[in-house]
């Protein structure tokens, strides 16, 4: 049957998006002009990275999206879903450093989001321990920080971003202090989760390698300030595991995104 575009069908695509940012800009109040004009629009359980050069916007995506900043002009729309728990506002935010609370274990670090929501202690931590058991880390409900690797802390920290269950993860630079090893295990277990869970997600990394192995779309930013360069989908089996990383395919799609990538880097300082 042939979908006809009637309003009802268009009004379907639109709460089909997540995100919609539409002739967004940003310009800081030391002048620096960020961002755009930038168009994304993002669906409702896509995986999506955001690649460019350092400081061609992407973490003001981020911002903008979690409405940690206000665009300067354009128009900046999120999908919530009802009731959703205050202040998670249906977004999780995962960043490059863990930022957890040193003086509290695991359990009381992932609890958290919880407590300023409000929600009693004894379901907070069973919540908390219950997205720790997703994460791989149910045994370590009581330990500290210090007592754990970068990437276990980088797991607790995802555990906190998900123990809100929110609708959309936005993720900033999540792996890029992990070693590879580390890195290619959180890659597989993040795919797993998004598979499991359904979330929106929203990836900033500065790896072409990691954007592809990850995404369903590889999001190309020129440099600042940011608009895209290139919007390219990524298709193969799925799911996605250890023969996808060692694929031709994959080193085709590499390719492509290096040479989408090349022109945001002309005119940049030698390094
Ligand atoms: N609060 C702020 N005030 C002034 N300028 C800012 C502010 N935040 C970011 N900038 C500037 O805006 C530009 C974009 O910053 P942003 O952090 O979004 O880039 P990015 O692509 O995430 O960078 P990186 O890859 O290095 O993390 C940069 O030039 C940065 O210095």
């Amino acid at each position: 049957m042939v979908e006809r575009n009637t309003s009802s069908a268009v009004e379907a695509s639109l709460t089909a998006l997540a995100v919609s940012l539409r002739g967004v800009t940003k310009t800081y109040d030391n002048g620096v002009m960020a961002l755009g004009p930038f168009d994304l629009a993002v669906r409702k359980g896509e995986f999506i990275s955001l690649l460019g050069p350092s400081g061609c916007g992407k973490s003001t995506v981020l911002r903008l999206i979690a409405q940690l900043s206000a665009p300067s002009s354009g128009i900046v729309r999120v999908a919530r879903h009802e009731g959703e728990l205050q202040p998670g506002h249906g977004i999780g935010f995962v960043f490059q450093e863990p930022t957890l609370m040193p003086w509290a274990n695991v359990r009381e670090n992932v609890r958290l989001p919880l407590k300023l929501g409000g929600v009693a202690k004894a379901e907070g931590r069973a919540r908390a321990d219950a997205v720790l058991d997703r994460v791989g880390l149910a045994d370590f409900a009581d330990a500290f920080p210090r007592e754990l690797s970068g990437g276990m802390n980088m797991r607790v920290s995802l555990a906190r971003a998900l123990v809100t269950d929110p609708d959309i993860l936005l993720m900033d630079e999540p792996f890029a202090a992990l070693d590879e090893i580390t890195r290619f295990r959180l890659n597989n277990d993040l795919l797993a989760l998004w598979r499991a869970l359904g979330k929106t997600v929203i990836f900033v990394t500065h790896s072409v390698f990691e954007s592809v192995y990850l995404s369903q779309r590889v999001v190309v930013m020129t440099a600042r300030p940011g608009r895209i360069q290139a919007d390219i989908r990524i298709e193969t089996v799925e799911p996605r595991g250890e023969e996808f990383r060692t694929s031709t395919a994959y080193g085709d799609y590499c390719r492509k995104v290096s040479g989408a990538l090349a022109p945001s880097y002309s005119g940049q300082p030698p390094l």
